[in-house]
C-alpha cells in the first residue's frame, strides 16, 4: 500500500502540517510561476481598485445628481461608471486567464512529476498498491496543488484587496459608520473555524469511499467474464451500489458542513447592514450627513460582503484541497527505487549463461519463498523449471529480471551479478512470453513494435512471419493497422500469444523466459504457437516454466523446483531412470492425462 495515510491520519492533520503544505507549495509551484501569479495579482489589484472606485463614486452620484440636481454631472459620472466597469471587466478577464494558465501548467507539471516517480518504483510497489488508489492520488493530488495556490492567491489578491479598498472607502466616507459595518467580521471568522475539522473528517471518508468504488468497479470490469459466467452481477451490483449510496451521503454531509457558514454569514451581514442603515439613516435625517455618504458606505458594505464571505470560508475551502496536496506529496516523496548507482556498467551478454547460487528470497519478511535455490542454465540451451504449484518457478523469473531484490545468494548472467549491472541493460537482454499476454491498446503493429520501437516495417513483418502471425494479421480487414482492444480482447488466445512471440522475435534478446506459454490453447493454436516458440528458442538461453510433458521432454535440462529449492535436475531420460521427484511428478501428470483421455 501507499504510505498509510488512512482516514485517521488524514483527520488528525494539524495546522502545522497545513502550514508546511502551503509553504511547500509556495516554495515549489508558487515560486516557479511567480511571474504569472504576479501578473494575476496585478489584475486583481486593479479589480479591487475599480470596485472601490465604483463604491466611492456612488456617494458622488447621489450628492451631485440627486441632492444638488447638477445635470452636467450626469454625463461625467455615468461615463466614469462605464469606464471603471470596463477596466474592471478587462482585469477580471486578465486575472481569470492568467490564473487558469498557471494552474493548468501546475497540474500538468505535477502529473508528469508523479508519473516519473511512479515509473521509478519497483514491481513490488505496484503489486501492493491498487491502481484506483494510485490514479485518484495522481489526479486529485495534481489538481489540489493548483487549487490551493489559486485559492490563496485569489483570496489575497481579489478578495482581501477588495475588502481593504472598500473598507478604505467606508472610512473616508464615515469612519464611525465603517466601524459599525465591520464589527461583525471577527465573529464570522471565529464561527467558521469550528467547521473545518468536520469538513476534514467527511472529506477523508468521501475520498476513501470513492477509491473503493473505483477499485471495485475496475475489478468488476476486468473480471467481467468470470462475473458473468458465475452470474455474480447482482452481488457486484449490490456491493457497488452500497458504496455509491455511502458516497452520496458523505457528499451531502460535506455540502451541509461546507454550507453551514452560509446562514451565519448571511445573518451577520444582515446585522451589519441593518446597523449601518439605522445609524446612517438617523445621521442623514437628523445629524447633517449627506445621503451620498450613506449610499457610498452601504454600497461599499454590500460589495465587500461577497469577498468577505469568501475570505471567511477560505479555510474551509482550503481544507479538502490541502488534503489532496498531501496525497500528491506522499507520492512525490517516495524515493525512486529503481535507480542504478552512478557508473554501473551495462550487462555484456556473451552466451547468456544464467546462474542462481544459493538464492534466498521472500515477498514478505518471515515468509521465505526461495530457500537456497541454485541452478545453471547453459548458454543457448533450454532449461525447464517444473514442480508443484507455489514452489517458486515464477518467482525465479521475476528475480532474474530484478523485479525484486534477493535476500542472499547471487544471480549472475555470464559471470556478472545482476545487481552490478544496469537494470535497463539487464532487461534489454531478456525476452518474455507468458500465458496471459499483455497487449497495449493500439494497432497490431504498435504491439509488435513494442519489442523494439526503432524497428522498420520489414523487420516487424519478418518478426510476425517468424511468429506464425503474419497470415492471420493480413487476414484482418486493416491488417497490421487493426486495433487491438484494451487487453487485446478481439483476438483469440493463440493470436495474442503469437503477437507476443513476434514482439519477442523483434526484441531479439539473447535470453528468453517462457511462462507456460501454451497452457491455455486449443490443440490447433497450440501447434502454431509451439512451432513459433521452437524457432524463437533457437540459439537463445531459454528458461521455461513448463507444465506439459512435451516441453519438458525436449528440454536440455530440467530443474525440479519444490519449496523454493531445486531438488533434482538433469535430462528427461536421466530423471526418469533416477525414479526420484521428477519421476513421481511425471507419473502423476501422465496418469492425469490418461484419465482425461479415457474420460
Ligand atoms: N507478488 C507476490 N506477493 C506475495 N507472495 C507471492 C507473490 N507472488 C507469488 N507469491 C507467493 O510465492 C510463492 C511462490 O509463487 P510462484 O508463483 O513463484 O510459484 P510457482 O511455482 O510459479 O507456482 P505456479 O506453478 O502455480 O505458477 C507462492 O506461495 C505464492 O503465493
Amino acid at each position: 500500500m501507499l504510505p498509510p495515510k488512512t482516514a485517521n491520519a488524514l483527520r488528525n492533520m494539524v495546522s502545522a502540517e497545513t502550514r508546511d503544505t502551503v509553504s511547500r507549495l509556495f516554495m515549489t509551484d508558487g515560486r516557479r510561476h511567480w511571474k504569472g501569479y504576479t501578473l494575476s495579482f496585478l489584475f486583481m489589484g486593479i479589480m479591487a481598485g475599480t470596485t472601490s472606485g465604483l463604491a466611492y463614486l456612488m456617494g458622488t452620484v447621489i450628492n451631485r445628481i440627486f441632492v444638488e440636481q447638477n445635470s452636467s454631472a450626469i454625463w461625467i459620472l455615468s461615463g466614469a461608471v462605464v469606464l471603471l466597469s470596463l477596466v474592471k471587466g478587462f482585469s477580471a478577464y486578465g486575472q481569470a486567464v492568467t490564473l487558469a494558465r498557471v494552474g493548468n501548467r501546475i497540474v500538468a507539471d505535477n502529473q508528469k512529476k508523479v508519473l516519473d516517480r511512479l515509473l521509478s518504483q519497483d514491481v513490488a510497489f505496484f503489486t501492493r498498491s491498487h491502481t484506483a488508489e494510485i490514479m485518484m492520488r495522481f489526479n486529485t493530488g495534481a489538481q489540489a496543488a493548483r487549487n490551493v495556490l489559486n485559492l490563496i492567491i485569489t483570496s489575497l489578491g481579489r478578495d482581501l484587496l477588495s475588502v481593504i479598498g472598500l473598507t478604505a472607502v467606508m472610512i473616508i466616507q464615515d469612519p464611525f459608520m465603517a466601524g459599525i459595518g465591520l464589527v461583525v467580521m471577527p465573529i464570522a471568522v471565529v464561527g467558521v473555524r469550528s467547521l473545518i475539522r468536520k469538513v476534514q473528517k467527511i472529506f477523508s471518508r468521501e475520498f476513501h469511499t470513492a477509491i473503493q468504488i473505483m477499485t471495485e468497479s475496475i475489478e468488476a470490469f476486468q473480471g467481467i467474464r468470470t462475473i458473468k459466467s458465475f452470474t455474480m452481477e447482482d452481488d457486484q451490483r449490490t456491493r457497488i451500489y452500497e458504496r455509491i449510496d455511502r458516497l452520496e451521503k458523505a457528499s451531502n454531509r460535506m455540502i451541509r458542513a461546507q454550507s453551514q457558514s452560509g446562514p451565519l454569514m448571511e445573518a451577520l451581514g444582515g446585522v451589519a447592514i441593518g446597523l449601518v442603515v439605522m445609524y446612517a439613516g438617523w445621521g442623514v435625517l437628523h445629524g447633517g450627513r449627506t445621503p451620498g455618504e450613506f449610499f457610498s458606505v452601504i454600497t461599499a458594505l454590500l460589495l465587500s460582503y461577497e469577498p468577505a464571505k469568501r475570505l471567511a470560508r477560505l479555510n474551509i475551502d482550503l481544507t479538502t484541497h490541502l488534503l489532496g496536496a498531501r496525497m500528491l506529496f506522499d507520492l512525490l516523496d517516495r524515493p525512486p527505487v529503481e535507480v542504478d548507482a552512478p557508473g554501473t556498467p551495462a550487462l555484456r551478454v556473451e552466451g547468456g549463461k544464467i546462474e542462481f547460487d544459493d538464492v534466498f528470497f521472500g515477498y514478505r519478511a518471515d515468509e521465505p519463498v526461495l530457500r537456497g535455490l541454485s541452478f545453471i542454465a547453459e548458454p543457448g540451451r533450454t532449461t525447464a523449471l517444473v514442480g508443484p504449484s507455489g514452489g517458486g518457478k515464477s518467482t525465479v523469473m521475476s528475480l532474474l529480471e530484478r523485479f525484486y531484490e534477493i535476500e542472499s545468494g547471487t544471480i549472475a548472467i555470464d559471470g556478472q551479478k545482476i545487481t552490478e549491472v544496469t537494470r535497463r541493460s539487464l532487461r534489454q537482454a531478456i525476452g518474455f512470453v507468458s500465458q496471459d499476454v499483455f497487449l497495449f491498446s493500439g494497432s497490431v503493429r504498435d504491439n509488435i513494435a513494442a519489442g523494439r520501437p526503432s524497428a522498420t516495417e520489414e523487420e516487424i513483418v519478418a518478426a510476425a512471419k517468424a511468429a506464425h502471425a503474419h497470415d492471420f494479421i493480413t487476414g484482418f480487414k486493416d491488417g497490421y493497422n487493426s486495433r487491438v482492444g484494451e487487453h487485446g480482447a478481439e483476438l483469440s488466445g493463440g493470436q495474442r500469444q503469437r503477437i507476443a512471440i513476434a514482439r519477442a522475435f523483434l526484441k531479439d534478446a539473447p535470453i528468453l523466459l517462457l511462462d507456460e506459454a501454451t497452457a491455455a490453447l486449443d490443440s490447433e493454436s497450440e501447434a502454431e504457437v509451439q512451432k513459433a516458440l521452437y524457432e524463437l528458442q533457437r540459439n537463445r538461453t531459454t528458461l521455461v516454466i513448463a507444465h506439459r510433458l512435451q516441453t519438458v521432454i525436449n528440454a536440455d535440462r530440467i530443474c525440479v523446483v519444490e519449496k523454493g529449492r531445486v531438488v533434482e535436475s538433469g535430462r528427461h531420460d536421466e530423471l526418469i531412470t533416477k525414479r526420484g521427484r521428477y519421476f513421481t511428478f511425471h507419473q502423476l501428470q501422465f496418469a492425469g492425462q490418461q484419465e482425461r483421455l479415457s474420460a
